[in-house]
């Protein structure tokens, strides 16, 4: 392997030292961040991750505010746990864990999130502020990859990426992220109608693939030396016939590639750290 490692567990964990501290001078001022997390249904990864989060939380000392719905819960029940947290001033932040049961209208529950409250970044609000250029809460797997490329000394300013997919959730608003003019790249916004996709790829600095499709980026598609993050994370049973995540990057990559942010190890505790560090700010405003 000639790819150097962007090792995003240890960098999370660099994050989260830093935000102790933060809430430290906020329990000063008499203020406890809150989190809240609204899980329906019993799905276990959605649990695992929700599980995930409040162990983050106080491990930084924010207060978790969980509240749980049954699988059959009714929109009236789920919109009025929203209205509860929207209200409550000990929650500063709060996440409704996607995906949410298909009888359940989801646009509908992201835009009842108070705004000023939405921990993920992803409320229509939000992300038409992140157009904008205004100031908000960003989406934190996006914030995650940037705040790990500056904190490796990747430079953005003049580099060309290639981002491989088009999510609400991360390739949309991280191109976006990218061209504002605090980070100043050149960006390919790829998805999977993209024709000769590998064109698009190996004429970048940095490739980002979030597609959700295993082993889509291979060596062959990227340029000698090329940073290289793996966002995808999708479930196969492999040949022992055990469950296990895979990423959107073949192992070959890493190569080729100068640089490599791997999956698990990477974008994953880089989103559960910027998630934390959404709640704190939020806090901090007040
Ligand atoms: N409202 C909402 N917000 C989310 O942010 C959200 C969501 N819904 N639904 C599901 C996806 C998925 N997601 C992950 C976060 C961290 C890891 C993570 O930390 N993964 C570890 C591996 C697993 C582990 O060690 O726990 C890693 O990459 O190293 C994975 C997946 C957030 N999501």
């Amino acid at each position: 392997m000639t790819a150097t490692l962007l090792d995003g567990k240890a960098t999370a964990a660099e994050i989260k030292d830093e935000l102790r501290i933060r809430v430290k001078a906020l329990a000063e001022r008499g203020i406890i961040p809150g989190l809240g997390t609204v899980l329906v249904g019993a799905d276990p990864g959605s649990q695992a991750y929700v599980n995930g989060k409040h162990r983050d939380c106080a491990e930084v000392g924010i207060a978790s505010i969980r509240r749980e719905l049954p699988a059959d819960a009714t929109q009236q029940q789920v919109d009025d746990v929203l209205a509860e947290l929207n209200a409550d001033p000990a929650c500063h932040g709060y996440i409704v864990q996607l995906p949410l049961p298909a009888h359940l209208d989801t646009q509908r529950v992201l835009e009842l999130i108070d705004p000023d409250k939405d921990a993920d970044g992803l409320h229509p609000v939000n992300l038409g502020r992140l157009v904008l250029g205004y100031d908000g809460p960003l989406p934190c797997t996006p914030r995650g990859i940037v705040e790990l490329l500056r904190r490796h000394d990747v430079a953005l300013r003049g580099a060309t990426v290639a981002v491989v997919g088009r999510g609400n959730t991360v390739g949309r608003p991280l191109g976006l992220l990218l061209t504002r003019r605090s980070e100043n790249a050149t960006v390919t916004l790829c998805h999977t109608g993209t024709l000769d996709l590998a064109s698009h790829t190996r004429a970048a600095d940095i490739v980002i693939v979030a597609a959700g499709v295993p082993g889509l980026l291979t060596a062959d598609m990227i340029s000698p030396g090329a940073v290289v993050v793996d966002v995808g994370i999708t479930r196969v049973i492999g040949a022992d016939g055990k469950g296990r995540y895979t990423g959107d990057v073949d192992p070959g990559v890493a190569e080729t590639a100068g640089g490599l942010v791997p999956m698990p190890g990477g974008v994953g505790p880089m989103t559960r750290a910027m998630l934390l560090s959404n709640v704190v700010e939020r806090a901090e405003r007040g």
